[in-house]
């Protein structure tokens, strides 16, 4: 059997409020393949977000490991995993906000260590196919729209050439067309180029395009 490229373990995480804890998430286990698009599910506050802070590396479980390619991410370091090895697109974007939406993703792919490429030329396609305009490429964010910033964030995210994407509701902001065409790329990304995509998502049809769907209730995994 081949190494899981993800793989959750016990995990659970719990926040701690003055005297008071609770854990938003309890237990899981899940193991995530190379290849495929999967969709995390659940009500609010089930703790979708907090699944995909930890597997990510932008948080620590309480308790459980996160293992990538079979080594914990504590052991790799949390930076170095998240700069080397996933891209994120969260509801916060944290675009560079002193930068165009060209410079955002060359900037990333020289910190990712993106090599072999007009960085440039790659960050300009990438717009492109996400249908940010020529006019707007070179503005600074904060310029830009919500859904064109979301769709910058998405092709910083993809022009890193990691071995996992993960995107906290990547639809949430954008139109149909938009959207339809932003599931269709992470599709090819997972089934053409073999990464592994994984979505937090309240909606069907991104749930329905995906390969596994993961559902939470109450911060426990009820099926996957
Ligand atoms: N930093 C924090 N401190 C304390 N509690 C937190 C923190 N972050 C999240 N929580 C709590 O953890 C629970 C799960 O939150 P989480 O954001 O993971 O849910 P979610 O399923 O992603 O929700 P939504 O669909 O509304 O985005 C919620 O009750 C939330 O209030």
């Amino acid at each position: 059997m081949t190494t899981p490229i993800l793989e959750l373990s016990g995990l659970s995480r719990t926040y701690q409020s003055g005297s008071s804890r609770r854990t938003v998430l309890k237990d899981v286990d899940y193991s995530f393949e190379q290849g495929r698009m999967y969709s995390v599910i659940g009500p609010s506050g089930s703790g979708k977000t907090t699944l995909l802070s930890l597997a990510s590396g932008l948080d620590s479980p309480t308790r459980g490991t996160v293992r990538f390619k079979g080594e914990d991410v504590a052991g790799i370091g949390l930076g170095r995993y998240r700069n080397r090895h996933v891209a994120t697109v969260f509801q916060s974007l944290n675009l560079l906000t002193y930068l165009t939406a060209v410079q955002n993703i060359t900037s990333a792919m020289e910190i990712t260590g993106v090599k072999g490429v007009n960085r440039k030329k790659r960050a300009t396609e990438l717009l492109g196919l996400l249908g940010v305009e020529e006019s707007d490429r070179h503005r600074r964010t904060p310029e830009l729209s919500g859904g064109q910033q979301q769709r910058v964030a998405i092709a910083r995210a993809l022009a890193c050439e990691v071995d996992i994407l993960f995107a906290d509701e990547p639809t949430g902001s954008l139109d149909q067309d938009t959207a339809d065409g932003i599931i269709e790329v992470f599709r090819k990304l997972a089934h053409d180029e073999g990464k592994s995509v994984i979505l937090v998502t309240h909606s069907r049809e991104v749930a329905d395009a995906s390969d596994e769907v993961i559902r939470l209730k109450r911060g426990k995994l009820i099926s996957g």
